[in-house]
C-alpha cells in the first residue's frame, strides 16, 4: 500500500504514412505531443522509417568503430569542442563517443570514416548516412509540431536553415558491477533537439520537467527518445523546459546509443521571437551564438567552472 507506480514516457505513434501537416492525424499527434511535453519534458516517438535492418546494423558498425585500437580512435580529433573521438575521460570513465557532422550527407560520412579505416569502409558509411536521412525526418516533424504548438510555425524554414545536424555514436563500457553507475552524470544538452536510440542495455533516465521525478526510459526497438535541449528552451522564450537526462549503468555488456542533435549553424543567433515576449513573458536570455556559447562551456567545464546550464551562466 502507498507504494508509488513508476510513471512511464508517454510513447507518441509517427508510423502513420498520412502524417502530414494539416491533417486531422497531424493534429492528434502534435496534442499529444503538447501533453507529453508539458508534463514530462520528453516522450517516446514510435518511427519505422529507419529500416530495422539499419536500426540493428548500426550497433554493429559502432562496435566495429569503437573496437578499434585508441590509437586510431583519438586520431579523429576536431577543432570544435566535444566533436571527433572523446573517450577515457576520467569523470565518465565507461563513456566513448565519435560524432560525425552532417552524416546525412554520404560524402561527409566516407571522409570521415578514411581517419578509422585509410582505404574506406562504405557498408559502414551507408549505414550512418542512411539512420541519419531517416531520423532527421523524424526530427523535422517534431520540430513543425513544437513551432504549431506555439503558433510560431511561420519561423520554420529560418529553423532548417539555421539547423545542422550531428550524429554522434556512443559506448558505455558495462561496469560489471550490480550497484547502478554512473555512465553520464545528469545534465541537459545545449542543441535544440536531441533524439536517441540505443541497443537492448538500458540506462537512460529523464527527469519529469512537471514533477522532478527520474524516470527510467525502457525503449523498444521502433522508439526513439526525444530531449528538448537549452537552445530550444531559450529560443521559445522558456515555454518549454530543457530536459535533464543521465545514464546509470549495471552488469556487463556494453550499452550502445545513437542521438541526433540538432544544432543551430556558428554565427545564427538564438533570439525568441517577438510572438513570445511580452510583459508576462519578458525575455528570459540575451541572443546567443550557440557554437560561442558551447566553446565557452567547454572551456568553463576544463578549468571546473561548469554549470549544469550553460545558459543562467552566461545569458542572463
Ligand atoms: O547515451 C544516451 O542515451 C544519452 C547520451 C547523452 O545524453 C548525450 O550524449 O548528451
Ligand atoms: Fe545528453
Amino acid at each position: 500500500m502507498g507504494s508509488h507506480t513508476p510513471s512511464k514516457l508517454p510513447a507518441i505513434d509517427f508510423t502513420k504514412p498520412e502524417l502530414k501537416p494539416g491533417t486531422d492525424q497531424w493534429d492528434s499527434v502534435k496534442v499529444q505531443v503538447q501533453q507529453a511535453l508539458q508534463e514530462f519534458g520528453c516522450f517516446q516517438a514510435l518511427f519505422d522509417k529507419i529500416p530495422l535492418e539499419i536500426r540493428e546494423t548500426i550497433f554493429s558498425a559502432s562496435e566495429e568503430l569503437f573496437d578499434l585500437p585508441l590509437e586510431i580512435k583519438s586520431q579523429n580529433v576536431s577543432k570544435t569542442p566535444y566533436h571527433g573521438y572523446i573517450g577515457q575521460h576520467p569523470k565518465i570513465p565507461l563513456f566513448e563517443s565519435i560524432n560525425f557532422d552532417d552524416a546525412h550527407v554520404l560524402e561527409n560520412v566516407e571522409a570521415q570514416t578514411r581517419t578509422f579505416w585509410p582505404q574506406g569502409n562504405i557498408i559502414f558509411s551507408e549505414i550512418i548516412q542512411s539512420y541519419a536521412k531517416g531520423i532527421i525526418e523524424l526530427d523535422q516533424m517534431i520540430k513543425r509540431m513544437i513551432l504549431e504548438i506555439f503558433q510560431v510555425e511561420k519561423y520554420m524554414d529560418e529553423h532548417m536553415k539555421s539547423s545542422e545536424y550531428l550524429l554522434k555514436l556512443i559506448r558505455y563500457e558495462g561496469p560489471r558491477t550490480s550497484e547502478a553507475q554512473v555512465g553520464l552524470g545528469a545534465h541537459t544538452d545545449l542543441d535544440l533537439v536531441t533524439i536517441l536510440y540505443q541497443n537492448e542495455v538500458n540506462g537512460l533516465g529523464v527527469q519529469s520537467s512537471s514533477t522532478g521525478e527520474w524516470i527510467d526510459c525502457i525503449p523498444s526497438k521502433d522508439s526513439f527518445i526525444v530531449i528538448i535541449g537549452e537552445s530550444l528552451h531559450a529560443w521559445l522564450n522558456g515555454r518549454l523546459k530543457a530536459t535533464y537526462h543521465r545514464v546509470m549503468l549495471s552488469g556487463d555488456k556494453p550499452r550502445y546509443s545513437v542521438g541526433l542533435f540538432t544544432v543551430p549553424k556558428a554565427g545564427y543567433m538564438i533570439k525568441a521571437p517577438e510572438e513570445l515576449v511580452d510583459e508576462a513573458h519578458p525575455m528570459l536570455y540575451k541572443p546567443f551564438d550557440y557554437t560561442e556559447l558551447y566553446s565557452m562551456r567547454f572551456h568553463a567545464s576544463n578549468e571546473g567552472r561548469y554549470t549544469e546550464s550553460g545558459l543562467k551562466g552566461y545569458c542572463v
